[in-house]
């Protein structure tokens, strides 16, 4: 049984299409980062998966319910961290969990759910007074209560520094490991390279992609860069590089040492053959995959590179 299973998801306000006939499979025990630039339809997706939002067509079930009639259920199985949290200003962080328990029918320990979050000392202090960053540690506190099967988490490092980002990639790690399926929204690549078995980009409302980042990554034109130092660079070598049948471009990066840079989408020794076959000396070469963030601007930019 997947953990989500979405099929033909339509949702419409108005005249704008949110989403447009989506559908994914997120795996038991998979963590699968959810990418999309703004406006893409995440939160809608979320928000349907919750029953916050009704479709306007389409199935969706979450751990094996169904999304619009057994939402007490999909909850009470869930830990969610929204978009835009909101915390209450007059309660402390024990309250908040106490009233996460209480609704979620669960008993939890608010002491160790905090010291998770590195947020223990706010145990007993008002959330009025948090930063932005805190809040955001008692709000994913607030998910992991009752140790859930399923984690939503929308855009999880909103407001959190570095050392908090990292923290919160170690406790979907750790989720994970206990064997919860972790489902989460970003715009952040590091993120979603760092933690996630798969991912799934959204744009306009359609998935244009699901696979591993190394998947995506090979499937992006841009594949490998190789980066060549060698004794000299003129017109015939550099058009010779380019005309080999798995490059798709090549570029003098730099006279001096004279650098070439070369898009090659299979392997890079035909490259080096080919240099080497000219008379060319070769000083030094490195290869860099192609980021993430290539991925995700390949896929979601108005003019696609593939
Ligand atoms: N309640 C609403 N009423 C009208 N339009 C909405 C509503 N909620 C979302 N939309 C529209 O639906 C589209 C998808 O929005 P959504 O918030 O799901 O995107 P997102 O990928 O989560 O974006 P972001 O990264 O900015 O949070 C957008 O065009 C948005 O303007």
């Amino acid at each position: 049984m997947p953990a989500i299973a979405v099929d033909g998801l339509t949702k419409s306000y108005g005249q704008t299409l949110a989403l447009d006939d989506l559908s994914f499979r997120v795996e038991e025990g998979e963590v699968f980062g959810f990418l999309g630039p703004n406006g893409a339809g995440k939160s809608t997706t979320i928000n349907v998966l919750l029953d916050f939002v009704r479709p306007t067509a389409g199935q969706v079930e979450v751990l094996g319910f169904d999304a619009q009639t057994r939402s007490r259920e999909i909850r009470s199985r869930t830990g969610v961290l929204p978009e835009g949290y909101q915390t209450y200003e007059r309660l402390t962080a024990r309250q908040h969990l106490e009233f996460a328990m209480e609704s979620k029918g669960v008993e939890d320990d608010p002491e160790r759910l905090l010291e998770r979050v590195d947020l223990v000392d706010a145990l007993d202090k008002k959330a009025g007074g948090y930063s932005k960053g805190m809040a955001q540690r008692l709000m994913l506190a607030m998910a992991l209560v009752g140790e859930p099967e399923l984690l939503i988490l929308d855009e999880p490092s909103t407001g959190l520094d570095p050392n908090g980002a990292r923290e919160m990639r170690e406790i979907v790690r750790q989720e994970n490991e206990r064997g919860a399926t972790v489902f989460f929204s970003s715009h952040i690549m590091e993120q979603v390279e760092a933690v996630c078995d798969r991912v799934g980009i959204l744009r306009d409302g359609e998935m244009v992609a699901v696979d591993s980042v190394e998947g995506l990554r090979d499937s992006v034109s841009e594949g490998t860069t190789l980066r060549v130092t060698v004794d000299r660079i003129d017109d015939e070598v550099l058009q010779a590089v380019r005309s080999l049948p798995d490059v798709s471009n090549a570029a003098v990066e730099d006279e001096q040492p004279p650098t070439l840079v070369v898009q090659v989408e299979g392997s890079k020794t035909a490259v080096l053959g080919e240099l080497e076959n000219r008379g060319v000396e070769v000083h030094d070469f490195s290869t860099a995959k192609a980021s993430l963030d290539d991925v995700f601007r390949s896929y979601t930019t108005e003019v696609q590179a593939r």
